[in-house]
């Protein structure tokens, strides 16, 4: 499959100029909320969820104006799949990296809303000193977690249908796109 074949069998959800601008709107929401005394002198360690969080993290991070501190984990419930299974742990943050410290886990979609979840409890039982979550979109349906878990920081709300671009693939691939499609019904 071409650009030309993605352009045409597709619906252009959210385009780069409005994903760009959420994208610039968040990081000044995080540079507000990390600005409040209680993080004086100190840094976030920002955690990117790979692989869908690697472009959203790579456009926020060069508009936050506070010391950080980038790290990494990976786990997985769709594989190339367009829908999602159990969760897969590949990458899990250490224990040491976490204590104490202030973490941001930043990701690219809250869909079912269980891959945050998880990784938000993972994180918690190695006492953090806060744990917050951004998230670029957050898909528009009622099968969200039974406990109520939902991102702190979001982007922008999209329909619920399987997307991809800025970060999110289909079939694994096509996550370069800086737009966000679906495939036409
Ligand atoms: O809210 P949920 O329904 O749990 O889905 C959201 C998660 O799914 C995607 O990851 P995926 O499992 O595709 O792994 P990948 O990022 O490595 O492709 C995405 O990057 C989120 O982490
Ligand atoms: O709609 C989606 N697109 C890509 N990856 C995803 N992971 C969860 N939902 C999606």
């Amino acid at each position: 499959m071409t650009l030309d074949d993605i352009k045409q069998q597709t619906d252009l959800l959210i385009g780069e100029s409005h994903i760009d601008q959420a994208i610039q709107a968040l990081a000044q929401r995080l540079n507000q909320f990390y600005s409040n005394e209680k993080f004086a002198g100190k840094s976030i360690t920002a955690y990117c969820v790979m692989n869908g969080g690697l472009y959203f993290t790579g456009q926020l991070m060069r508009n936050l104006t506070f010391p950080l501190s980038l790290k990494y984990l990976h786990a997985s419930r769709y594989g190339d799949e367009t829908q999602g299974a159990e969760l897969n742990w590949r990458v899990r943050p250490s224990p040491a990296e976490l204590q104490g410290k202030d973490i941001l886990l930043i990701d690219d979609i809250f869909d079912e809303g269980l891959t945050l979840e998880a990784i938000y409890q993972e994180c918690t039982e190695h006492k953090p000193n806060s744990i917050n979550s951004v998230v670029l979109v957050d898909k528009q349906h009622l099968r969200k977690p039974k406990s109520g878990f939902t991102p702190n920081f979001i982007g922008l709300e999209v329909e619920d249908r399987y997307i991809f671009g800025c970060g999110m693939d289909y079939k694994g691939l096509w996550r370069n796109l800086p737009a966000i499609y679906a495939f036409k019904r």
